[in-house]
């Protein structure tokens, strides 16, 4: 019945720690000093320059620094920080400064899931470059063969039921027929508004989540597509 798993990063492929611990403070601390040597970029620019526009303001780009690391701060899902974002940890990755972690249930279930026809996804608030990223450079190995196709919040928020049906749309399929994965209640409940299945991860890091009517997953191995 399920023809399709789109999955979120942060809490279910991948720890929140991992993601607060070392991907966040990487940023922060690259940030100032790649926007010295990168901001001319046109990239970069453009990112900046819709950062700027988001932060409402002329603001030098000195202010802006300063803006977009208070973002980082309060973990804003902002899509031209994410952007910025995915350009910062690309140096790191290609460095060896980390590796993209996935819990390691993650790469046997989604072999097998594939093998067995299913389609995968990823939706994350994170950069499509990011998310390429982080799959692209596991303990594992490159994983981004296993996925078909990646979303972002360009195609909308991740608390947003539109975002869901745009999803499927893109994907073809009923919605009845794709399963989200994810860790946060409100993602899986748009998700379900929106007539996906959907199960919550609770990898038991992290604040208690109430899963709600959403049928429960330790790791991927409780998931039963
Ligand atoms: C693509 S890895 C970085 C994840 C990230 O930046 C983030 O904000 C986590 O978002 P998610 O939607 O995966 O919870
Ligand atoms: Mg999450």
């Amino acid at each position: 019945m399920v023809q399709a798993i789109v999955t979120d990063i942060e809490g279910t492929t991948s720890s929140l720690s991992f993601v607060k611990e070392v991907l966040f403070p990487y940023s922060a601390r690259e940030l100032p000093g790649f926007v010295r040597a990168h901001g001319q970029r046109p990239e970069v620019r453009q990112l900046l320059d819709e950062a700027r526009q988001v932060a409402g303001g002329a603001l030098d780009d000195g202010q802006l620094v300063a803006t977009l690391l208070r973002w980082i701060e309060e973990d804003r899902k902002l899509g031209p920080l994410k952007g910025l974002q995915g350009l910062l940890w690309e140096a790191g990755y290609r460095q060896g400064d980390f590796q993209g972690h996935v819990y390691e249930d993650v790469p046997r279930r989604l072999r097998e899931w594939k093998e067995r026809g299913l389609r995968l996804y990823v939706y994350s608030s994170g950069s499509v470059h990011a998310q390429k990223l982080l799959f692209g450079h596991t303990r594992f190995g490159d994983l981004t063969p296993l996925f078909s196709g990646y979303f972002d919040t360009g195609v909308g928020g991740k608390r947003e039921v539109a975002s869901y049906a745009a999803i499927v749309k893109e994907l073809g399929l009923p919605a009845a027929q794709v399963l989200f994965l994810s860790d946060v209640r409100e993602e899986l409940d748009a998700a379900a508004a929106a007539g996906l299945r959907t199960a919550c991860l609770l990898r038991g890091e992290g604040p208690t989540v109430d899963p709600g009517p959403h049928p429960e997953a330790r790791s991927f191995d409780d998931v039963h597509p």
